[in-house]
């Protein structure tokens, strides 16, 4: 029977396709005795072989799909399942006490998880990780239990899940996967970003999707209203399948803007740039006439691997990325990593309010050696490009100091070392806390350029996670709260002739834009799947006359009146 579900609209389009339910299920080791010991041992062997079959398999798909870094972490899964170090006191376990192969494998690497876990030793940690990984994948074997392989889809599916972790996300490939539905998550949650970025349909924060939707369902996304539609009639399905053309149609034609600069109607020029993950999505960017980069979040460089990318590593992605943009601005944040992005290979202390805790610039203080590899990567990219170094989650005038100073010695070490390093790149931070909004006439007489961080900003203004499906009605970009932030960061840039951007999704909220330019924003950075759209509504609205409004909308007295506000101009 055919259901609609609803839920927040978090990347446009529609998508039809099959359900494939990305769950991970509960594989639960009970102990059992055996008395037939041989017995046992060739039931674990038959496991061992049907995961080292899966294991291959994967391996190869993605590294002829994606990517042989990608791959690597395979190849150390396929390591584990071989190493006679876990494997053999397993064995000795199912013999010595009688007990069943689920038992002796659980039991057995629980204890090697522990105690690499406890190593101050990075290597041992992502050893922990690949042994966690690899047990799961030879319990579900020996259980009779699938678990879902995303990186096999071959076919056209949309995703199901209660929800997609950033390092579930990169696996994702956007080849088969058409759309994605969660349970859990808001607009800005990076598996929403993530669907941006990829131009891939989206609804999130459903709650019931998991309850409602079985494996193989046919289901409709409508990710610019936030309809899901279960088991479509034919009727329902014919109607969607015209949506969807219109939709493309409409696309196709914003692209004869693609060449185009941004310009208001009555002549003022801003930058529309988009935002990254990877230096793969830096060709999205240019298709859509982006004309920089706004935010390249380094950090999902560092997942969906086991291991800290490399100094080189770091350098390739950056020069690449660089080199793409052929001299257009492209901003480059360091790592922000913590709240919910978490790298599997880096224990992170347990926090009682992670979005308040060690993370982004902060954890990267602390853990400066780390930071400072990702600095000299910069820094040796710097002379391929434009680039300006942006720091995450700034808070005090003190931590932009701090960041600085250790980027500036990284610098003069490379120098002295005869490396080259640009002369002209920028140093700037974001802007998505409120102390840090508060104080941007402090902090603009420091930095090259802002950032205005909205998707942060917001959370920590409202004091309403981001991702809380729950407390959607408190996350407003349009809060006048929000808004006299914003125009104070703009404001005080200004007043020091520095450059004010916006990077968080408000950027490229169509609603959003003649705000932000009659306040004077300079840079707008979004998806790339947003820039045509956004160029376009810039090219309709006078700035001027934006600017006229701005001190009547600040003194409204909720985010719906300035909504209302403006749906009210024309
Ligand atoms: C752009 C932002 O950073 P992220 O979404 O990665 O936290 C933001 O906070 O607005
Ligand atoms: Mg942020």
């Amino acid at each position: 029977m055919k259901s609609t579900i609803n839920g927040i609209a978090a990347s446009d389009g529609i998508a039809i396709a099959k359900a494939f339910r990305l769950e991970h299920p509960v594989l639960e080791a009970k102990i059992r005795n055996i008395t037939d010991i041989e017995a046992e041992q060739a039931r674990l062997d038959a496991a061992l072989d049907a995961s080292r079959r899966d294991l291959e398999e994967i391996r190869k798909r993605t590294a002829g799909e994606i990517g042989e870094e990608e791959a690597a972490i395979f190849s150390a899964h396929l390591l584990v399942l071989d190493d006679p170090e876990l494997i053999g006191p397993v064995k000795e376990k199912i013999k010595g006490d009688g007990v069943n192969a689920e038992y002796a494998l659980d039991e057995t690497a629980s204890g090697f998880i522990t105690l690499f876990e406890s190593m101050d030793n990075d290597y041992m940690k992502e050893r922990a990780a690949d042994i966690r990984d690899v047990t799961k994948r030879i319990l579900s074997h020996l259980l009779g239990v699938t678990v879902p392989n995303p990186a096999l889809i071959r076919e056209e599916v949309i995703v199901v899940a209660e929800d997609l972790t950033p390092s579930d996300t990169v696996q994702l490939n956007p080849a088969w996967v058409k759309g994605f539905v969660t349970d859990i998550g808001g607009r800005t949650s990076h598996s929403a970003i993530l669907a941006r970025t990829l131009e891939i349909p989206a609804v999130v924060g459903i709650r019931s999707a998991m309850a409602e939707i079985a494996d193989g369902d046919i289901v409709i996304v409508d990710g610019t209203t936030g309809e899901v539609i279960v088991r479509p009639d034919e009727q329902t399905l014919a109607g969607y399948t015209e949506k969807q053309q219109a939709f493309d149609l409409q696309r196709g034609e914003l692209s004869r803007l693609a060449g185009e600069p941004s310009v208001s109607a009555d002549g003022h020029r801003i930058e529309i740039a988009g935002n990254i993950g990877s230096p793969a999505d830096a060709a999205k960017v240019l298709e859509n006439g982006g004309e920089g980069v706004g935010l390249f979040r380094t950090e999902f460089l560092y997942m969906g691997r086991d291991s800290f990318p490399t100094e080189d590593e770091q350098y390739e992605a950056y020069r690449s990325v660089l080199e793409q943009m052929d001299g257009r601005p492209t901003i480059v944040r360091t790592l922000d990593i913590g709240g919910d992005k978490k790298l599997s290979y880096m224990q992170l202390p347990e926090e009682e309010n992670p979005f308040l805790g060690i993370r982004a610039i902060r954890l990267c203080l602390e853990e400066e050696d780390m930071f400072r590899i990702q600095l000299r990567a910069l820094l040796r990219a710097s002379v391929h490009g434009k680039l300006k170094i942006m720091f995450p989650m700034i808070a005090t005038v003190d931590e932009f100091r701090r960041a600085k100073a250790v980027l500036l010695d990284e610098k003069q070490k490379l120098t002295a070392a005869g490396t080259p390093v640009g002369d002209d790149f920028e140093v700037g931070m974001m802007v998505e806390i409120p102390a840090a909004a508060l104080m941007a006439d402090a902090f603009a007489k420091e930095v090259d350029f802002f950032s205005i961080g909205t998707n942060d900003l917001i959370q920590y203004t409202m004091a309403a996670d981001r991702m809380n499906e729950r407390l959607s009605y408190l996350y407003q970009p349009f809060s006048p709260a929000v808004l006299r932030l914003i125009r104070n960061v703009i404001d005080a840039a200004h007043r020091q002739g520095k450059m004010a951007g916006m990077c968080g999704e408000m950027a490229g909220d169509e609603r959003a834009i003649p705000l932000l330019l009659g306040m004077g924003l300079d840079e707008f950075s979004m998806s790339a799947s947003s820039i045509l759209k956004a160029r376009a509504k810039a090219a309709e609205t006078s700035k001027a006359d934006m600017e006229n409004r701005i001190d009547e909308i600040l003194s409204l007295a909720s985010g719906e009146e300035v909504l209302e506000y403006l749906e009210n101009i024309r």
